[in-house]
């Protein structure tokens, strides 16, 4: 669904990330887990041009990305950025922007586009703060907001990062519930994680990152099995399973 072909990519001229593989297949989730700094948010970032791609080729359904153009691009590919910009707007004004894509000449909304964006305000149970302004909400409703924002484009591929943030430990867990569901639904979706238990328990699939490189990739089992987590976090990883099988992480330095 989505590739990324020896990606190299950074800031001002300078490479963060390099040599960066990967395929995210459809209907599949795949977590991206890594120490701070070890290049997580500019994975996703490259994809969708909030960073500069030095080599490398991004392909989404097989079509070179810069043969698609961005408006294209974004009707299939939707972000939740990592830090977000505050502004005296409204949240049914904000979740709208996911739409923007959507938006011919006239430049108006239509009823179609209103209807997706109450769709994705409901899914994660912001419709009651409609037309409360941004401002005025807590760090986990805005959090909301901006996954609402994400949905409401209804693409095909979701790039989430440490979409759990501001979360109270209600809302992680429907996260991860929702993040099933958009794969029920056929979904890609993609998202950095720092808490290892979620990408075990959510990912069909982990890239680990470790100074601007992917250093493995492998089903959740396989993960656990390489001592990999230990390598790049430096720390011990121990796990037990509980009564319901699941195997749940602690760590020791
Ligand atoms: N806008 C920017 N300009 C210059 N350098 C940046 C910028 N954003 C990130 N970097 C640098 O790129 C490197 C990787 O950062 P990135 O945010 O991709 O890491 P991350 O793995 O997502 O980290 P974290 O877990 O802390 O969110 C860091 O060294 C960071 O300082």
């Amino acid at each position: 669904m989505l590739k990324l072909e020896n990606i190299t990519a950074g800031y001002e001229k300078v490479p963060v990330i390099q040599g960066i593989n990967i395929e995210f297949e459809k209907g599949k989730i795949a977590a991206v887990i890594g120490p701070n700094g070890s290049g997580k948010s500019t994975m996703l970032k490259a994809i969708v041009n909030l960073c500069e791609i030095s080599q490398g080729t991004v392909y989404l359904k097989g079509r070179r990305k810069e043969d698609m153009g961005n408006r294209e691009f974004a009707k299939q590919v939707s972000y939740l950025s990592q830090s977000h910009t505050l502004g005296a707007i409204t949240v049914g004004r904000m979740v709208l922007h996911g739409r923007f894509p959507y938006l011919s000449y006239p430049r108006r909304y239509s009823k179609e586009d209103y209807a997706y964006c109450k769709r994705a305000m409901e899914k994660v149970g912001i419709l009651p703060l409609q037309d409360k302004k941004l401002e005025e909400l807590s760090g986990g409703q805005r959090q909301k907001v901006y996954l609402a924002m994400a949905l409401a484009g209804e693409t095909d591929v979701f790039l989430l990062d440490e979409p759990t943030t501001y979360l109270d430990i209600h809302y992680q867990l429907e996260l991860l519930q929702l993040m099933k569901q958009l794969k029920e639904e056929g979904k890609t979706v993609v998202t950095v994680l720092h808490d290892l238990d979620y990408a075990m328990d959510v990912s069909d699939s982990i890239a680990v990152m470790n100074q601007g490189k992917i250093v493995k990739i492998g089903t959740p089992e396989e993960i656990q099995e390489s001592h990999v987590i230990d390598e790049v976090f430096q720390v011990k990883a121990q796990s037990f399973t509980d009564e319901a099988g699941r195997k749940h992480f602690y760590f020791e330095k």
